[in-house]
């Protein structure tokens, strides 16, 4: 796809670090920057290689020098747009980039808007869909693990896997209308038979890919843990504890939390997102009866949660209550304030908690922590989240079309059951595919089926 307008933008941070750079990529990129830039050398930009780099200055319109700098010169097609790339090498200050900026501006180039440049690297073809949300995971990315993730989207690991599946998939399609279009080629039995169990693996595959998608989601935005318990256990004395910073407000008066406190903790490279909630009891307090909402409603959400329990006084019916509700969810019980004289202890507690595992820390003096972080990492361990290699999908777009795909499939084999003709098969295998397509951001073509039954043996 050629674009005319050339675009620019600050690609850097502007103000902060030594040096920020502004990206110009399009059609006029070479030319425009050879309006406002004067190497050492006295040569354009035009006459220089490829992917050289280049010193010198931006001068104004009056000829004055606004910055000196490092001109890179990427020449279409190997660069990042795919286009001609021109960055301009400034000093990091605001003032020189937004100057450089204005003048590249000026001089031809139009402001990009926001993820433009590796929009154009998806329409030039350069990447595909589940790359560019690579990218976008790389810039957010939570913890190494999550970076790493994010990183083996970008190098192609899911879109090489969706190849893969809708190759196998194109076989299927193709077995199909070569004996809608050539009945005379159909053997004694129904073909249909024949590709169930192809059909059958192939969805059995999908399924695996979708069952990465809750463990994807939290290497991407986080394990989702709620501190939840009854008001003044130490829930925001843990928090802060675990993050090693006075994050949460901590007092001896029950009902000090209201607001939902969110932070990040990194477990050897496992992203957390830790909620400090409400302390829930019973109140007529307005305020302190919306925190309470949200506390519950965060119990909800959460993929893990950890159950504060003051081991210094006796357990409170509403506790109770609440561990009761927490039955089959992923908890870990939390016995906090275990340097005070203990009225509870692990053995009574485990009458209520069952299998799920109990922790012993005091958040104020700092004990335990170790083991608490170690049972949450358990979790992750129990979920099967692997740092490994194999393709995941990572967020809900990906998702949705993969079950869309999966709903396809079991469709065939029901019609497949129930003896339909061949082409009502070949229509959900049709809709498969394009879902399929739709996690790398394409839909299926005539050309590529066109394609592969030039390649097709008919007498097979
Ligand atoms: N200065 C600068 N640093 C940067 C970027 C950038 O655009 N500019 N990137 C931007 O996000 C990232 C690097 N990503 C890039 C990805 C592809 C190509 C590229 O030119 N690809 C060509 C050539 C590959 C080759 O020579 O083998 C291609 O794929 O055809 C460049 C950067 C991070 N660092
Ligand atoms: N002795 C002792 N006191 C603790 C410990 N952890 C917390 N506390 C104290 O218990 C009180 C309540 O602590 P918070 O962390 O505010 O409790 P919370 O569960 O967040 O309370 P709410 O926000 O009101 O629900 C404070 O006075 C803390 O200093 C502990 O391990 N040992
Ligand atoms: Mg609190």
């Amino acid at each position: 796809m050629i674009y005319n307008d050339t675009i620019a933008a600050i690609s850097t941070a502007p103000g902060v670090g030594g040096i920020g750079i502004i990206r110009v990529s399009g059609l006029d990129a070479v030319e425009i920057v050879d309006k406002v830039f004067k190497a050492a050398s006295k040569k354009t930009l035009k006459e220089a290689p490829s992917h050289t780099i280049h010193y010198g200055h931006i001068l104004n319109k009056d000829g004055r020098v606004i910055d000196e700098v490092l001109v890179m010169l990427m020449k279409a097609p190997k660069t990042f747009t795919r286009e001609d790339v021109v960055e301009i090498n400034c000093h990091g200050g605001p003032v020189p980039l937004e100057a450089v900026l204005m003048e590249v501006i000026r001089n031809g180039a139009r402001l990009a808007d926001s993820g433009e440049f590796t929009k154009r690297a998806f329409l030039n073809g350069r990447i595909d869909l589940a790359q560019v949300e690579a990218i976008m995971d790389i810039i957010e990315a939570k913890t190494e693990v999550s970076l790493s993730q994010a990183v083996n989207q970008l190098e192609g690991k899911l879109s090489k896997q969706i190849k893969e599946y809708q190759d196998m998939l194109i076989q299927i399609i193709a077995r199909i209308e070569v004996s809608i279009d050539y009945p005379e080629y159909d053997e004694d039995e129904p073909l249909a038979e024949d590709f169930k169990d192809d059909i059958r693996a192939l969805n059995d595959k999908l399924k695996q890919l979708l069952a990465t998608a809750d463990t994807g989601k939290m290497i991407r935005e986080g394990v989702k843990t709620a501190i939840v318990g009854q008001p003044n256990v130490g829930k925001s004395s843990l928090l802060n504890a675990l993050l090693e910073e006075n994050k949460a407000i901590v007092t001896d008066i029950p009902g000090t939390t209201r607001d939902i406190v969110e932070a990040y903790l990194n477990i050897e490279g496992m992203p957390f997102l830790l909620l400090d909630t409400a302390g829930i009891r019973e109140t007529e307090d307005i305020v302190e009866k919306i925190g309470v909402e949200r506390s519950k409603e965060s119990i909800a959400q959460a993929d893990v949660v950890l159950m504060l329990i003051d081991s210094s006084r006796e357990l409170d019916q509403e506790e109770i209550a609440l561990m009761n509700e927490l039955k089959g969810r992923q908890v870990i019980f939390v016995l906090n304030k275990t340097d005070l004289t203990p009225v509870i202890t692990q053995e009574i507690l485990k009458a209520y908690t069952g299998d799920q595992p109990i922790v012993s820390i005091s958040a104020m003096k700092q004990d335990g922590l170790n083991e608490l972080r170690q049972a949450m990492k358990n979790f992750i361990v129990n979920k099967g989240i692997s740092i490994g290699q194999e393709a995941t999908i990572s967020n809900q777009r990906q998702k949705q079309s993969l079950v869309k795909a999966i709903e396809s499939l079991d469709k065939v084999g029901d019609t497949i059951d129930m003896g339909m003709p061949e082409d009502c098969i070949a229509i959900d295998l049709h809709d498969a595919y394009g879902h399929l397509g739709n996690i790398v951001g394409e839909a299926l073509k005539d050309e590529i089926i066109n394609e592969l039954f030039t390649r097709f043996c008919l007498g097979k």
